[in-house]
């Protein structure tokens, strides 16, 4: 393991929720890529019966100090494997001019009821760089071997 620290991009957080006056707001480890994100709802607890979905406030509002870097919210192994909690549109996108709350959309794919605690760490936050395409209208795309073949048009194995 390289003894050098990730690269670091200036973010203003605000924090919005009293919550999280008593927990760390945090990388957990010196390499980890994600930001934990905690749930910040005023119940003590929260239970998604199967198949249910609900926002969550997440007690931050932020300031990517980059234009070309967004906010991704993945979900969390941990809650994903073992309790079935999982981003409900699969990633969430922070846009860089958003200003407003960060909210997690949690949806429960298991077949039981699962329940969060207030506080918990419920997503993670992950800021990568991001490009726009300059659109260039066109009648022709130039040849590939690949073409129009996709979903598994190579194969299984
Ligand atoms: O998990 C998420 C996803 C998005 N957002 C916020 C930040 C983002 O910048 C904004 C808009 O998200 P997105 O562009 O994905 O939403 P949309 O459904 O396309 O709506 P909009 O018309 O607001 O762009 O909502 C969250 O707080 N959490």
């Amino acid at each position: 393991m390289s003894t050098k620290s990730p690269q670091k991009i200036p973010v203003k957080i605000k924090f919005l929720s009293s919550i999280l006056h008593s927990l760390n707001l945090d990388y957990a480890t010196s390499f980890s890529a994600g930001l934990d994100l905690r749930a910040c709802f005023k119940e003590n607890q929260l239970t998604f019966k199967p198949r249910e979905r609900k926002k969550i406030p997440t007690g931050i509002a932020i300031e990517i100090l980059e234009p070309s870097i967004a906010g991704f919210v993945f979900s969390r192994s941990g809650l994903g494997t073992k309790q079935g909690l999982v981003i409900t549109q699969g990633v969430g996108v922070i846009d860089p001019d958003y200003r407003g709350e960060i909210f997690v959309s949690l949806l429960n794919i298991s077949e039981e009821d699962q329940t969060i605690i207030q506080g918990e760490r419920i997503a993670q936050l992950i800021f990568l760089p991001f490009f726009q395409a300059q659109i260039i209208p066109t009648d022709n795309l130039s040849y590939s071997t690949r073409g129009n073949g996709g979903f598994g048009h190579t194969g299984k194995l």
